[in-house]
């Protein structure tokens, strides 16, 4: 079980990235998650934003920093610091546009090339919510799933259970790491965060890190 925490002692950071073709809802999902607790770091200097929150698994107090893109910086200077210590991904197709789902193989392959062989990978089918829109079948997206080894779930970025993605991602990524007794090399601070970027400073806003 898990919950949210607010302050307080971190145990450990897990950094996420979030991955997808654009107009998929990534940022989207990604304020969904932070909506009301956290703010954003500012798109323009580097090229990412990252929203943090912080929940509890038994008695260890885990902090997700979420990555997303701003634009097409990635594609330049920061494709290996984006991908760097990432312990989860969220590759991230629209359930109404099928050529969204056609590049998935291409996104998890750049994950897979760019990140270390334990990550946990969620492939999340994004807008649900617009089922007379739909163009990917949950069966198509499922057996893609099935056949990668990786998590699938659908969301809608408007429902109130984007939180939930987030949680059932950071709880299996929690479990497979402490049963591969790989938590502790996952821990990155908010150093290492700066140092990934090239010692750019980062703000977070009040109670984050790395200000
Ligand atoms: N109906 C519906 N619309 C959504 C959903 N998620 C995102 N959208 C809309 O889709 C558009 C794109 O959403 P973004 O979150 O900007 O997508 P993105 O993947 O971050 O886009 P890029 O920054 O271009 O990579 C916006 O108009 C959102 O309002 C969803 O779950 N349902």
């Amino acid at each position: 079980m898990s919950s949210d925490v607010e302050g307080g002692r971190i145990d450990y950071v897990f950094k996420i990235v979030v991955i997808g073709d654009d107009a998929v809802g990534k940022s989207q999902l990604l304020s969904g998650f932070a909506r009301n607790e956290f703010s954003l770091d500012s798109k323009g200097t580097i090229g990412v934003e990252f929203a943090t929150r912080s929940i509890r698994f038994e008695d260890k107090v885990v902090k997700a920093q979420i990555w997303d893109t701003a634009g097409q910086e990635r594609y330049l200077a920061i494709t290996s610091a984006y991908y760097r210590g990432a312990a989860g991904a969220l590759l991230v197709y629209d359930v109404t546009r099928h050529a969204t789902f056609e590049t998935v193989g291409r996104w998890l392959k750049e994950l897979r090339d760019h990140t270390d062989s334990n990550i946990v990978i969620m492939l999340v089918g994004n807008k649900a919510d617009l089922r007379h829109l739909r163009a990917v079948s949950t069966e198509d997206a499922k057996a893609f799933a099935e056949k990668e080894s990786i998590f699938f779930m659908e969301t809608s970025a408007q429902d109130t259970n984007v939180k939930t993605s987030f949680e059932t991602l950071l709880t299996d990524i929690y479990r497979i790491l402490s049963k591969k007794s790989l938590v502790a090399d996952t821990y990155v601070d908010s150093l290492t965060v700066a140092r990934l970027l090239g010692g750019t400073k980062i703000s977070v806003g009040p109670g984050g890190c790395c200000s």
